[in-house]
């Protein structure tokens, strides 16, 4: 398997607390990971060293085999790795077409080039309908898919999702998870932060496992469910898959 993205022995500390303590992992292109654990097991930090919002204390990141860790946010966005938040703040004197276009402008300058993008950008999460509409009369489900839909436009080749699913009923989760197989299909890297173990088993062929900063456990969502590492820190011995 060829690596879209390796981080190799990252760490990060904060002070004397390591946040992230010396993690590997490879993510395959087209596949989709799922990167887990406790609240504070380091998967946001994980986030911000991979997308270049922090540097790393020691260890690596390779994207397409190139050394990425001490390059900053707007380079690797070019490079080709857009992130979305777990706060979603769309800007809301913009309408939805707008918002999507900001990520555009990471690659063009040009505003029609910037609005076709969007477009496209917009359709694959299912929000082209809403194009001319405000963000004020969006639901959480629709800003998430925005979110997603101005990293989209950026015109990533990974696209690091951060907890994406957080808040949204079954039914809307369920159209975010096809929305991210579709994307998976077209040959998109996903590597998603998510706590709902459900989703995660359905969503991700991969799942990397963090507590304390450090990597506990990855392979299959089959596999990591049934670690008993995995059960003892994270899931519950209750856990039944
Ligand atoms: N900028 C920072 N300064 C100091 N400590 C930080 C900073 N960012 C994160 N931390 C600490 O690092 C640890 C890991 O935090 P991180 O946000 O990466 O965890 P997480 O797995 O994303 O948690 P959650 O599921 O709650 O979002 C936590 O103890 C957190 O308090």
């Amino acid at each position: 398997m060829t690596s879209l993205l390796e981080v190799r022995n990252l760490s990060r500390s904060f002070g004397g607390l390591v946040a992230v303590n010396n993690v590997s992992f490879a993510l395959g292109a087209g596949q989709i990971t799922a990167l887990i654990g406790p609240n504070g097991a380091g998967k946001t930090t994980c986030f911000n060293l991979v997308a270049g919002a922090m540097r790393p204390t020691s260890g690596q990141v390779f994207f397409e085999a190139r050394r990425i860790e001490n390059t900053p946010p707007e380079a690797v966005c070019r490079m080709g790795i857009a992130r979305t938040f777990q706060i979603v703040r769309p800007m809301r004197d913009m309408s939805v077409l707008e918002n999507a276009m900001v990520g555009a402008f990471s690659w063009t300058s040009s505003v029609g080039e910037a609005r076709s993008k969007a477009y496209e950008s917009l359709e694959s999460v299912g929000l082209a309908g809403k194009a001319n509409a405000s963000t004020d009369q969006l639901t959480l489900s629709d800003r998430k898919m925005l979110e997603t839909a101005k990293a989209l436009s950026t015109r990533p080749k990974l696209l690091l999702l951060d907890e994406v699913m957080a808040g949204l009923r079954p039914t809307e989760a369920a159209s975010v998870v096809r929305v991210l197989r579709r994307l998976a299909e077209t040959g998109l890297t996903i590597l998603l932060v998510e706590h709902v173990m459900r989703i995660v088993m359905e969503v991700a062929s991969r799942v990397v496992v963090l507590h304390h900063g450090a990597k506990i456990a990855e392979g299959s969502p089959a596999e990591v469910v049934a670690d008993p590492k995995v059960l003892e820190s994270y899931l519950g011995t209750g856990f039944h898959a």
